[in-house]
């Protein structure tokens, strides 16, 4: 049947629908449609007007001008108010700051993301240390959690099983062509929370945010991508709001298969230069595809290469504040997965690096506590690959406190995702066994954390120097003000990737990891460290992005991995003027 006889139909026979008989026109059809019937979705392809004000790139709001509400068909679709940037940041700051709830400031939060792009960036950069922790962890992990309930527009590309095949077309139809991050996940282990699917899209989100907040790479070229392979979360699958794909996780071949292809797509699509960074992929699958992928791709994972350098860089501060070399300390790690294993193999090879022992005897300092306790020789043969390096020769232990009694650690690390691990009494014993224990709870987001920053201060009585991947609030102790710092690989991913990009890097290496821990520790100023810090604080990170920056891309040159040539004079100069600036354009 036409679609004319069906108006005609409904309307007793006439076609009121050009405006006949004081009816709306409908000129294409769209309000007289029914669901049955097909409309083409119109839009415009220059923006002015509405379009303008739509469009989260180019939208100032009421920082148009005068000028230009009239030259782009603004008048009338604003208030007469014109306010400037700063202005703008000032009222929403003040609203971000009415929300009781975190959830709800990061959902105002992506909201401006959507609505205007460059206030979002400038918002984020101005008052980095408010909104780190909005954006990204601690909240971050509960958006993750409801994502479903608060998912409004895409903000990445799911990619899923339904989308094997095609993969690539996939990729076209993200609206930027030419991309320089992409961040991905499989959401299998989203900070310590677990398997969230097709959820955990809010991770590559928001480290894409921070990739153009704290490192200047420009918005349009970073990809928040989620593959979705299924979860095996059932609570999950079966909430009637979950948005992914309702089946258990696909595995071995098929698994491999669509990461394949998705990889192939990568390279075909955006070529040699983009860089792939994983992001809270479980450990049975990150190791394995950042080895298969190490040679052929620019990839890099964050979570065991990012978490390594950033402890790496606060490991190489705090030697101002306990003394010695990384060679003198004896490390001991809660969690023996891609964080624990991948900070402990970048320490093993730092220290070789300075000493010129080989790296099979620095390991030897470092010990590693798993889910069964200490990792020892005599369960060398049931071990995962990447703890086998660290089964030393040593009786077994079960448990972390009898693994402190017995290691004597000077170092005290947690990378297990497990909140409360780090009890009264382990943090009694490192306090009794060393002046000035060192103690890192990196678990995200803070429910997870090891220990809280007040129960490191008050159980060490104020000895321990201490650090955590969540932030915490300063904490009182007898009487002094003892200030946390944030080991989290926010400090690093940032920098590091802006350095592979302004060099053209096309592989990671090692060095560059070191490199930018260097860099980092580097940054530590003595106003830092008389406040017991060991990381500086984040609200010159655009600066610590850059130094990261020129060291990891004179690496890429020094390796002859860069392809940006000639290279640049001032790597950090460089660096800087690469960098994404949030301030308005004009508009002619
Ligand atoms: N601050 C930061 O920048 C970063 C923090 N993280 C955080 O680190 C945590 C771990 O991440 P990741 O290494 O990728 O995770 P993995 O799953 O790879 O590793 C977790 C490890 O912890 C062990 N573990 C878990 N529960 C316990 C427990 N109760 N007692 C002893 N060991 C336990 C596991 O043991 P088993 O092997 O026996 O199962 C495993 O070895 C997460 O919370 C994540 O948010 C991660 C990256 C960066
Ligand atoms: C910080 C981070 O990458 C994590 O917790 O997984
Ligand atoms: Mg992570």
């Amino acid at each position: 049947m036409s679609s004319t006889s069906l108006k005609e139909m409904r309307n007793g026979g006439e076609d009121y629908s050009n405006g006949h008989g004081g009816g709306v026109r409908d000129l294409y059809g769209e309000d007289c449609a029914t669901e049955d019937q097909l409309i083409t979705p119109w839009t415009f392809s220059v923006a002015s007007g509405c379009s303008l004000l739509r469009d989260p790139r180019y939208n100032k709001g009421l920082a148009f001008t005068e000028g230009e509400r009239d030259a782009h068909y603004l008048r009338g679709l604003l208030p007469p108010a014109v306010f400037n940037q700063e202005l703008q940041e000032k009222r929403l700051m003040h609203n971000l700051r009415q929300y009781e709830v975190p959830l709800h400031r990061y959902m105002a939060m992506m909201d401006l993301q959507e609505r205007n792009e460059r206030l979002f960036y400038k918002l984020l950069i101005d008052n980095v240390e408010e909104l780190l922790p909005v954006v990204y962890t601690p909240t971050v992990g509960e958006a993750c959690q409801k994502y479903g309930s608060i998912f409004r527009r895409p903000q990445g590309l799911y990619i899923s099983l339904k989308e094997k095949g095609k993969i690539l077309e996939v990729l076209k139809n993200w609206p930027e062509k030419s991309i320089q991050v992409i961040v991905v996940t499989d959401g299998e282990r989203i900070l310590g929370l677990g398997d969230l699917g097709c959820q955990g899209m809010g991770i590559p989100v928001g480290k894409l945010s921070l990739y153009t907040a704290l490192g200047g790479v420009r918005p349009s070229s970073c990809l928040p991508i989620t593959i979705d392979v299924g979860t095996n979360n059932e609570k999950l699958l079966n909430d009637e709001f979950y948005i992914g794909l309702k089946q258990k996780r696909a595995a071995g071949q098929e698994y491999a298969e669509l990461l394949e292809e998705f990889m192939r797509a990568v390279k075909q699509n955006y070529g040699e230069k983009v860089l792939v960074q994983f992001e809270d992929f479980a450990n049975h699958n990150a190791f394995d595809l950042l080895e298969k992928y190490s040679s052929s791709h620019l990839v890099f994972n964050d979570d065991i290469q990012g978490t390594a350098s950033v402890v790496l860089a606060g490991l190489l501060a705090s030697l101002k504040l306990v003394g010695g070399t990384l060679a003198d300390h004896t490390f001991l790690f809660l969690g023996a997965g891609e964080a624990g294993t991948g900070i402990a193999e970048l320490i093993a090879l730092e220290i070789s690096k300075q000493t010129k022992a080989p790296v099979e005897k620095t390991r030897k300092k470092i010990w590693l506590v798993d889910s069964k306790g200490l990792i020892v020789s005599s369960r060398l043969e049931s071990l995962q690959h990447f703890k086998k390096p660290w089964a030393h020769e040593h009786e077994p232990v079960k448990t972390l406190l009898d693994a402190v009694k017995a290691i004597k650690p000077t170092v005290l690390i947690g990378s297990s995702g497990a909140g409360k691990t780090f009890t009264k009494e382990v943090v009694e014993t490192m306090a009794s066994l060393n002046e000035k224990p060192l103690i890192l709870a990196l678990s995200n987001p803070t429910s997870q954390s090891e220990c809280t920053a007040e129960e490191a201060y008050t159980w060490s009585k104020g000895k321990a120097i201490f650090a955590s991947g969540s932030p915490f609030d300063p904490v009182e102790y007898e009487g002094k003000v003892f200030v946390p710092g944030q080991a989290n690989n926010a400090y690093i991913f940032p920098g590091f990737g802006l350095g592979l990009i302004i060099s053209g890097a096309i592989r990671v290496r090692d060095e560059m990891l070191l490199a930018a821990s260097e860099a980092l520790a580097a940054q530590v100023s003595q106003e830092n460290y008389d406040k017991g810090l060991i990381y500086p604080p984040f609200s010159n990170i655009r600066k610590i992005s850059a130094h990261i920056a020129a060291k990891v891309a004179t690496k890429a040159y020094d390796l002859g991995l860069a392809s940006h040539l000639p290279r640049p004079k001032d790597l950090v100069k460089y660096a800087e003027s690469c960098m994404y600036s949030p301030g308005y354009r004009s508009y002619r």
